[in-house]
């Protein structure tokens, strides 16, 4: 069997496209919706996801802001700019780039974005609504995920799914998206005795355990959907997955590739994101006029 390709590109344009008239009407009722992006310190990825974000925003006539500040910044300084910006009303969403240095603690940061303005979906006020089912702004990496299935005509309802990795950006927030899309959701991790006896159940295989090309084919059931979340960079400077995309491509039924594949989905998810808290701005009546 040779796997089919799911692209994460061009799902991503499609959603891209169809964000448009959406930030027209918000924009002409005078609340073009807002992103601000803080990045801390310099780190070589974290700084080409931020210049996608910025210019993501701005060619969809988004407005953006983005603070880059230096690696040694204080956390007190860090949480004084979130407080600017949860009560700047040209902005609706604020993305905190991670990983963040280690003197600073990540959960301080995350906790102090208001969850109105939470786009990344990591408040623990979102995190509680996702789990209980209620309505909430959705960590983008995993609404990409099921966004990507949902467009790529894959069932999910009814279907086995195994998620390696339990992070709280991925793994476990997947796994609740995938239980309430019906599926029978499985979550494996480093410390998961026969690993392989596991995955090879899954009917839908998400694997985000931050281990370059872990999974091979003898992980995979023969006609797997496969989606790769992880991204890693090998020393000759090319990108490879959590996922040996060639060996596993002969056993899967569906792949998503590395690059191109959830990576451009959790950019467009973050800008659904900013337009719904711009848009719930608007409705509750407490947007900036631009
Ligand atoms: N605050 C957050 N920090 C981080 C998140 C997040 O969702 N919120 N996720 C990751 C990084 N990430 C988003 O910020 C991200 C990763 C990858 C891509 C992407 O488009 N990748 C391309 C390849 C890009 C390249 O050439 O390096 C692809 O896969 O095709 C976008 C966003 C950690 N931090």
């Amino acid at each position: 069997m040779t796997a089919t390709w799911l692209s994460g590109t061009k799902i991503a344009k499609e959603i891209r496209e169809s964000l448009r008239p959406e930030i027209e009407r918000l924009t002409k009722a005078g609340v073009q919706p807002g992103l601000a992006v803080v990045l801390v310190g310099d780190d070589p990825a974290s700084q080409v996801y931020v210049n996608k974000k910025a210019k993501t925003c701005l060619e969809l006539g988004m407005h953006s802001e983005v603070y880059r500040l230096p690696a040694e910044t204080e956390e007190a300084e860090l949480l004084g700019l979130i407080d600017r910006l949860n009560r700047d009303d040209r902005i609706h969403g604020i993305l905190v780039q991670l990983p963040l240095p280690k003197h600073i603690k990540e959960k301080n940061v995350i906790d102090a974005i208001h969850p109105s303005k939470d786009v990344d979906g990591f408040h623990p006020v979102n995190v509680g609504n996702l789990a209980i089912g209620d309505d909430c702004l959705l960590p983008c990496t995993p609404a990409g995920v099921i966004e990507m299935l949902k467009r790529g005509g894959i069932e999910i309802a009814g279907k086995h799914a195994v998620v390696v990795g339990r992070s709280n950006i991925v793994g476990k927030p997947v796994a609740l998206l995938l239980l309430r899309e019906h599926a029978t959701v499985t979550i494996t991790h480093s410390r998961t005795p026969d690993l392989a006896s596991i995955t090879r159940q899954a009917d839908i295989l998400v694997v985000a355990a931050g281990k370059p090309e872990l999974i091979d084919r003898t992980y995979v059931k023969p006609g797997a959907v496969v989606v790769d979340v992880g991204i890693h960079r090998r020393e000759d400077g090319t990108l490879c997955g959590d996922v040996k995309a060639d060996d596993v491509a002969e056993t899967a039924g569906v792949l998503t590739p590395v690059p191109g594949g959830v990576g451009p989905m959790t950019i467009v998810m973050l800008m659904k994101n900013t337009v719904e808290a711009a848009g719930r701005a608007l409705a509750s009546g407490k947007a900036g006029r631009g």
